[in-house]
């Protein structure tokens, strides 16, 4: 059952939705446990909520057994919302009013283990880079977010694959990524031009892999021309090879073919070939 008192109090709040946040918010009760349940959040957990809004999912998060949860929001107008929720949860919650992206994630203290967040889709892609770079590390091993459908697909994309992209590649290397639950924009108020998707990303491996420079590099030198082969990327962007005799040799020895171009990759040859630049 959708939440038909929210336009009212919302009014009665005195705040009105900003589109320059992204402020679309839940209205559908059923959304907000569906991501709870996902994250299967127990008593070992530290959860970090970004963009918590009126406090919709933060209500959820907080019937959950987490030992405590972390909270960023940009957004001060807010506080009518945010602070009665959680003056009742006082001990077990922190609630930090910033621009998520110049927050040292690292410094959170206990550290997250989970993330659940409605993002602002226009913060999205430098987001969970962000996590994944500063969190992963710190054990954090499970994100549960609500993306732009087409984002989510990305993410998803295999081999071959035009919306093959560097981030997806880096959350497979990582872990697993899978979209649990298609969203229509019918559950938000105001109603987003464009379908969602609840993505569930699981981290258990190379935590370390999205703070590495060679990585993001590589990919970045890789995907720099899309139309372009890989040869061609490798050898003319940046200062990865003296020319493309050599870049043509590694492709070769790696049982590349030299047309390739980097959304043909798996996740294998991307391994394979980090490990050489490594080398270089
Ligand atoms: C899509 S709304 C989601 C609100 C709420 N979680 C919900 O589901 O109803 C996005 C929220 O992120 C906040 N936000 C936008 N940009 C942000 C940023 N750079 N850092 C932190 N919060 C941000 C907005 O103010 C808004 O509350």
């Amino acid at each position: 059952m959708r939440d038909r008192s929210f336009r009212q109090t919302e009014k009665g709040k005195g705040h009105g939705p900003k589109k320059s946040l992204g402020q679309n918010f839940l209205i559908d009760p059923n959304i907000t446990r569906c991501m709870v349940d996902y994250a299967q959040i127990s008593e070992r957990d530290v959860v970090l909520e970004i963009g918590p809004g009126r406090g919709m999912l933060t209500r959820e998060i907080l019937n959950s057994p987490c030992s405590f949860l972390h909270i960023i929001e940009i957004d001060k107008t807010l506080a009518p919302f945010l602070e009665p929720l959680l003056k009742r949860h006082e001990t077990r919650t922190s609630l930090i009013w910033a621009d998520v992206l110049t927050v040292n994630l690292k410094e959170l203290s206990p550290s997250p283990t989970k993330v659940l967040a409605n993002i602002p889709y226009n913060i999205t892609t430098p987001l969970i880079w962000q996590i994944l770079e500063h969190l992963a590390p710190m054990g954090t091993k499970e994100l549960v977010l609500m993306l732009q459908l087409d984002l989510a697909e990305r993410l998803c994309a295999k081999p071959g694959t035009k919306d093959r992209s560097p981030l997806g590649i880096t959350i497979e290397r990582m872990g697993q990524v899978q979209i649990a639950k298609k969203v229509p924009p019918s559950v938000f108020w105001p109603a987003p031009k464009v379908e969602s998707a609840i993505v569930q990303i699981l981290l258990d491996k190379n935590y370390d892999l999205a703070s590495k420079r060679p990585w993001r590099r590589l990919l970045k030198v890789a995907f720099a021309r899309r139309r372009k082969t890989l040869m061609n990327n490798l050898a003319c962007v940046y200062d990865f090879f003296k020319d493309r005799e050599q870049a043509y040799g590694l492709l070769k020895e790696l049982g590349l073919s030299p047309t390739v171009r980097a959304e043909e990759l798996n996740a294998d040859d991307w391994q394979r070939l980090y490990e050489h630049i490594l080398t270089l």
